[in-house]
């Protein structure tokens, strides 16, 4: 059975001639019609509806003896009710139907229910190509072997019995007179309807000459022999003798076909069915995994109809399944994609059956995403349809993270700059070209000024704020094939290609250095932001990258020290001051340890009454072999080392220790200021330190000023109050030093517990001439005595100094005019003398 035959339809064997009559046509009338269509049975209607079928096998059923039976209306005689066959229906589905129902015809209906033919079990099995069944199976198990044999004066009344009784569709018979042996059919029987004579004898009916086979012959042979002569049976003789001894008829051989082919068919339906199980079974874990997939599936037909989508689908594009189901995938096209694109995938697919790649498609929001995406091409079972299986993920969170990564990887996350390894490749580029085509380029380092203060002060959004704003600015003065990349914290680099002489280099610096000096407006406020900047020249300076940014590193340290807000270029000569910066750092950390630090003492003095009031201390370092070194030098190194705190309670140990001996030794000076950094004043320490230093050398705490700069409350003044009260509650005055240079948020002068304000030398020192100082100078002390603070001018070098503050009804003094700070041994001195003279007052 080949699966061509098993797909065989109804349609396609089926007899479109459907003889029907009404049911009140007469025996005779039907059988006449049969007979001029040489058909086995006929159709009865009533109301031109089919409700019965009288067929040839039926007649042996009549009743002959009764008078005018041929006029009997074919309704009483048909057989009901008529079993159907839809035309669209497998041959397997039509014999299985005649198999369960014991009959061999059916009527065919269209898909409308109308009756359009007829088929026969016989039309089936001979459209089966089952004739090689036929070919190992020979007559002598398949012949009647009982079969009924009369006398040829027989007459027809007695066959019509014999027909009947016995169940047969014909019978033999011997005509001696001949020799010979004829046949009476039930087809021979029904035509007699149309001419009774029961008395007839036999032989007149009776068909000769009878075709015969033996039993070894195939019931092949013996189809053959029937198709040929258009004859429905055929006689079995004993081969020797020749003797009749059974009776063939077509009924056998198609019987025997039948009987084959319902049993392979129901081996191959059994089969089908085990199939069909399986598939079932796999469809329903096929289901299951599309159900449960985290992937979107998306299945469709060649025409583009999408048939299937799984819940990530909806899940993944916020579109539900009737919103897709008989759309085509192009509801989420995202247009990004040229027609090119689309174009290749489908050549890939149609020759590999399978593509693989991203994706950019539409959400239902409208949002776009990535998707990536495999497109497998499936042949649909038991069809010429291509179907197409989508299997996607949402990949734009990895995307965006690889973007993300390779961002992190060359670019600066804040400014949105190359960084390092961006700026290192492109210079590498550079520096190729500019040997090829012999030019000069340059590297610029810019090293922006107090930037610590800047995030120590106005918290670290600001700063970054602050880096975002100078990287913009730099960035406007680049030419194309300039680069301008953050390395880091506050520091820059630039990178200047074609440059022609060094009179470029610095006129760029030039440049910045003046945009940097106008004020940025950061968090509402008004802040400076002034650079350091040193730059090194290819080829002069350096051949390769790493000499080059390491001499304008050098230079720009170089602008550093010789005062910030400058530009240098490179000289052979820094490389050694370089190293001695490199060596003091490390120097310094090992003098911390070593005790390598003292203090000198520096006197304010009372402007009224010219006695000394108190005496500041300032930290000195005595380094054995580079001698004495400023603290302007080493204090904000030791805030880079994060040495500061350290260092500060060494002094304030060192300074309550002193003042606690000269209180014993008799000096009566009332206080000993100490110079505090911010950073020990946001470590939440300083109230602790301090008061463990009083403790230890049972000091008052009015015998301490602490000077803080303004720089220290402004980050955070609420935490900066807390400490400052602390202190105030140890009885510890505060003074705010060098004010006037900072942001001059004069705001916290009313809200912490400030006591002294100290105006900053730069004021005091171009007082009285130099135009606008003295205005500051007098307003800041009005403000101080209005406020109710005392007033200290500091960096008082002159008498004229010192006659204009006394005008103002300044406080005190502090300055080289009266002292400079003096190491303990000459202070003490200084000190004696001018007790000596008289002069000490008692101050506040
Ligand atoms: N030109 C001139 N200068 C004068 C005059 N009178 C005083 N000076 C100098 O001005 C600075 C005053 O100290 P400051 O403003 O607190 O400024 C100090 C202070 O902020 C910081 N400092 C000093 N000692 C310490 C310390 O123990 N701890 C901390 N954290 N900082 C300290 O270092 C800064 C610099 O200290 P010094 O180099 O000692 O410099 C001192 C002093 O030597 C004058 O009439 N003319």
């Amino acid at each position: 059975m080949t699966s061509e035959s098993r797909q065989l339809k109804v349609k396609d064997i089926f007899t479109n001639q459907l003889l029907s009559c009404d049911i009140s046509t007469s025996l005779f009338s039907a059988v006449t019609k049969m007979r001029a269509h040489k058909v086995s049975s006929i159709f009865v209607t009533e109301e031109d509806k089919i409700v019965g079928i009288w067929t040839e096998s039926d007649c042996v059923k009549l009743n002959f003896s009764q008078q005018g039976f041929q006029q009997t209306p074919i309704g009483e005689l048909m057989a009901t009710p008529v079993h159907s066959v839809q035309i669209d229906k497998s041959l397997s589905e039509a014999t299985i139907k005649f198999h369960q129902l014991g009959i061999r015809h059916l009527l065919v209906k269209d898909e409308h229910f109308e009756p359009v033919g007829v088929v026969s079990l016989s039309d089936i099995v001979r459209n089966q190509g089952l004739d090689h069944y036929l070919h190992f199976r020979p007559i002598e198990d398949h012949y009647e072997k009982k079969v009924t044999i009369l006398d040829s004066n027989d007459c027809i009344s007695k066959v019509i019995d014999v027909m009947r009784i016995k169940q047969v569709t014909a019978v033999l018979i011997n005509n001696k007179r001949l020799g010979e042996y004829g046949i009476i059919t039930q087809r021979d029987i029904a035509y007699m309807v149309l001419n009774p004579d029961w008395r007839m004898p036999c032989w007149e009916l009776a068909s000769y000459p009878m075709q015969s086979v033996v039993p070894k012959d195939s019931l092949f042979d013996a189809y053959r022999l029937m198709t040929a002569n258009s004859i429905r049976h055929l006689v079995v003789k004993e081969p020797t003798t020749e003797q009749v001894i059974g009776l063939l008829a077509l009924k056998n051989v198609l019987t025997e076909i039948e009987t084959a082919y319902c049993s392979e068919l129901e081996k191959v339906l059994a089969q089908r069915d085990l199939a069909l199980q399986k598939s079932e079974k796999n469809l329903y874990l096929a289901n299951r995994i599309i159900d449960a997939s985290l992937d979107g599936i998306m299945i469709t037909r060649s025409s583009g109809e999408i048939i299937q989508i799984n819940p990530a689908f909806s899940a993944l594009t916020g579109y539900k399944d009737y919103e897709v189901l008989g759309k085509t995938p192009n509801l989420l096209s995202s247009g990004i994609h040229p027609p090119e694109y689309y174009k290749q995938m489908w050549a890939e697919l149609d020759e590999k059956g399978v593509w693989q790649g991203e994706i950019c498609n539409r959400k239902k929001n409208g949002d776009i995403y990535v998707e990536w995406l495999t497109i497998i091409e499936i042949n649909e079972p038991y069809s010429d349809d291509v179907l197409y299986a989508a299997i996607f993920s949402d990949i734009t969170e990895r995307k965006n993270a690889e973007e993300k990564i390779v961002r992190l990887a060359y670019f600066d996350e804040l400014t949105g700059l190359p960084n390092r390894r961006l700026f290192n490749d492109r210079l590498s580029m550079a520096l190729a070209s500019a040997h090829r085509d012999k030019q000069k380029l340059s590297v610029m380092f810019i090293d922006l000024d107090r930037f610590k203060e800047v995030n120590d002060t106005l918290g670290h959004s600001a700063g970054d704020e602050l880096l975002v704003k100078v990287s913009e600015r730099i960035k406007g003065q680049l030419r194309e094939g300039d680069t301008l990349a953050r390395l880091g914290g506050d520091e820059f680099v630039v990178l200047l290609t074609e440059v022609k002489d060094l009179a470029n280099v610095v006129s760029f610096a030039n440049d910045i250095l003046d945009l940097l000096g106008q004020p940025f407006e950061i968090s509402g406020m008004s802040v400076g932001a002034t650079a350091s900047i040193g730059a090194a020249v290819y080829p002069e300076d350096g051949l390769d990258s790493e000499s080059l940014l390491k001499h304008a590193d050098v230079a720009m340290y170089r602008s550093k020290e010789v005062g910030r807000n400058s530009f240098q270029l490179y000289k052979a000569s820094m490389n050694a001051r370089s190293l001695e910066r490199l060596s003091m750092l490390s120097r310094f950390q090992s003098a911390l340890e070593c005790n390598e630090f003292e203090l000198h003492y520096q006197p304010v003095q009372c402007l009224n009454e010219e006695h000394i009031s108190s005496v500041e201390c300032l930290l000195r370092w005595q380094d054995p072999n580079l001698g004495m070194i400023s603290p302007a030098q080493f204090i904000p190194l030791a805030e880079e080392l994060g040495l500061i705190t350290k260092l500060d309670q060494w002094v304030i140990n060192r300074a309550c220790e002193k003042m606690a001996f000269w209180r014993h030794q008799g000096i009566q000076l009332q206080r000993i200021a100490i110079n505090v950094s911010a950073q020990h004043l946001h470590q939440g320490e300083l109230a602790l330190t301090v008061a463990n230093a009083l403790e230890r050398h049972q000091l008052p705490g009015s015998c301490l000023e602490i000077e803080l700069t303004e720089s220290s409350f402004i980050s955070n003044l609420h935490e900066a109050k807390s400490e400052l009260k602390k202190l105030k509650a140890l009885g510890v005055s505060i003074a705010l030093d060098d004010f006037g240079t900072g942001y001059s948020a004069l705001s916290y002068l009313t809200k912490l517990p400030i006591d002294v304000l100290k105006i900053d030398a730069s004021f005091t020192s171009k007082v009285p001439d130099e135009y606008g100082n003295s205005e500051i100078v007098t307003a800041i002390v009005a403000m101080a005595k209005a406020l109710k603070l005392k007033v200290v001018a500091e960096g008082v070098e002159k008498q004229v100094q010192k006659e204009f503050l006394k005008q103002l009804d300044c406080h005190y003094l502090q300055g080289y005019l009266f002292c400079r700070p003096l190491s303990e041994s000459h202070w003490l001195r200084f000190y004696q003398e001018h007790i000596r003279s008289n002069l000490e007052a008692p101050m506040h």
